[in-house]
């Protein structure tokens, strides 16, 4: 197995990602994050935007998932070819693109974006919503398949767990690593993704996005 892949088998990735407007929506709030996260025990960093990549590339030897979310509707998670080969030239380990059955905005296919990563000498991860997502994915190539998007894609509210049933199924199906990524809020969920063969857990809202931790704690606190 890759490397980078090798040092995250088994191991915690902290996705430290702030949303336009936020307070903590700048780069070197993002690499203080992830330095903390890598504190308690992370073994590697997902992050969003070429600022937060370049500078948390300088800042951290650990493996970089890297993304690059260009609007927030559709198909935004690295939505193409060109925004792939431009998070790879941040320095980012990995690339995760949406790889979903979605249109997508520069109407080509996910095959030319896998092909922007590999050219680029990185590693491809497809964050998918389902399951024949994620065979698809893996036939055509990718390195590493991601739950990310499982809960986003449909109508009607999103779930309020992880979608550790996808997990399972993906593991059984293909033979690249398959990442547990989405709605994990809790040690125990992390520890049972694992179990449900995960070959890493990624956890963002739950370590590093106060304004929703708090909210999580206001709405207990006022009834
Ligand atoms: C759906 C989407 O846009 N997911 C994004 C992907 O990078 C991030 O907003 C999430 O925070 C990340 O996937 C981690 O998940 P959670 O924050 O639930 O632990």
């Amino acid at each position: 197995m890759n490397e980078v892949l090798d040092r995250l088998r088994g191991r915690l990735v902290v996705s430290c990602q702030a949303y336009p407007g936020e307070p903590l929506r700048d780069p070197d709030s993002m690499r203080r994050m992830a330095l903390a996260a890598l504190h308690g025990g992370a073994a590697g960093i997902r992050a969003q935007g070429l600022d937060d990549l370049r500078l948390i590339r300088e800042s951290v030897d650990v493996p970089i998932i890297g993304l690059w979310k260009d609007g927030a509707e559709g198909v935004y998670i690295t939505p193409t070819a060109d925004h792939a080969a431009a998070v790879a030239g941040t320095g980012a380990d990995v690339v995760a693109f949406d790889a979903t059955d979605r249109p997508r905005p520069d109407g080509r296919p996910i095959e030319d974006t896998i092909a922007a990563i590999h050219d680029a000498g990185r590693l491809a991860m497809a964050d998918v919503s389902t399951w024949d997502e994620g065979v698809r994915a893996a036939e055509l190539g990718v390195d590493a398949v991601g739950t990310t998007l499982s809960g986003y894609t449909g109508a009607g509210p999103k779930p309020t767990g992880p979608d550790l049933d996808l997990v399972e199924g993906l593991v059984a199906a293909v033979s690249v690593p398959v990442i547990a990524e989405g709605r994990i809020h809790t040690p125990r969920q992390a520890a049972e993704a694992m179990g449900r063969g995960a070959h890493a857990v990624v956890v963002g809202t739950a370590i590093t996005h106060p304004t929703t931790i708090t909210s999580w704690f206001a709405d207990a606190v006022n009834g």
